[in-house]
């Protein structure tokens, strides 16, 4: 540890009681790749505090939906997008906002689990401070590795075997460890793109758990093809669709329980109930 570690500061701890999660709205959103048009002038409001499930066929374009949430899409050459993404009222694609600035305060979880698999689970954690240039004591370091390992629901199975490469966890770990750290920089948006598609059903169900422990403190986005776990996960849900070769769109959304109970578009009702997609 040199000198300067312990002069700089860790993200603020959220003051107790304070509204740390935001609200998302993507307002009119378009995207393309090259001159394939795959989404078409969507508008969703993600609240803060909740968590949203976007469902639908494969290619509806519900991943390059939440990849424009947190300013990913441009990383594609041939991508093009219109419309705005508001975080707390806030335009995270204004000209002069930088990039990190999004993607410190929205997260990503992806499919595959990606961890640095020859790093020790306690840097893994630490990870996405050092590429932000954040540096603490290391109290506060073994503080917070604690804390979003406990939030991820792996503390207690790693807790003797913080040194140990992240690589030698089960693929159930590795997934709590991607959002232990992924938390460690304290976003206030959490996107997970189908985070249980490559686990089994026990660290399935381990994830689901930690989406509900987490949904007060940070408002999440989740794509999944599993219609029993955005039942299970999701307060509200939006359900895209691409008919026909057409852009995607939005066909309904609304509360998890209407969506899937009474829903009031026939395909919304033939999805959920598995008669397509
Ligand atoms: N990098 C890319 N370059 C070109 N086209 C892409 C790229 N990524 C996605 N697409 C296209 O955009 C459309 C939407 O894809 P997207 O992955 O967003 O759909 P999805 O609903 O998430 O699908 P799935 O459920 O299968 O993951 C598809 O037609 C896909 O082929």
């Amino acid at each position: 540890m040199t000198a300067t570690d312990d002069t700089l500061t860790l993200p603020p701890v959220p003051t107790p009681g304070a509204a740390r999660p935001a609200t998302l709205e993507a307002e009119g959103i378009s995207a393309w790749f090259g001159d394939h048009k795959v989404l078409d002038r969507v508008s969703l409001t993600m609240p803060a505090q909740r968590v949203t499930a976007l469902i639908g066929p494969s290619g509806c374009g519900k991943s390059t939906f939440l990849r424009i949430l947190n300013r990913m899409h441009e990383l594609v050459g041939s991508a093009a997008l219109a419309g705005r993404v508001l975080l707390d009222g806030q335009d995270i694609y204004d000209r002069g906002r930088r990039i990190t600035h999004a993607r410190r305060q929205i997260g990503m979880v992806f499919q595959k689990p990606n961890p640095f698999p020859a790093m020790s689970i306690h840097d893994n954690v630490l990870a996405g401070l050092k590429l932000n240039g954040t540096r603490a004591s290391r109290a506060e370091r073994d503080g917070l590795v604690e804390e979003c390992l406990t939030k991820a629901g792996l503390w207690k199975e790693v807790r003797d075997r913080l040194r140990q490469p992240g690589g030698a966890l089960s693929g159930g770990q590795q997934q709590r460890l991607c959002i232990a750290r992924s938390l460690a920089v304290r976003p206030r948006v959490l996107l997970m793109d189908e985070p249980c598609s490559a686990l089994d059903p026990t660290s399935t169900r381990r994830i689901e758990q930690t989406i509900a422990e987490l949904s007060d403190e940070v408002t999440i986005v989740i794509v999944t093809h599993n219609m029993q776990q955005a039942q299970r996960v999701s307060h509200q849900c939006a359900f895209f669709l691409a008919e026909q070769g057409t852009p995607g769109l939005i066909v309904e959304h609304g509360p998890t329980d209407v969506m899937f109970g009474s829903p009031s578009d026939q395909r919304t009702a033939d999805y959920v109930n598995g008669r397509f997609g």
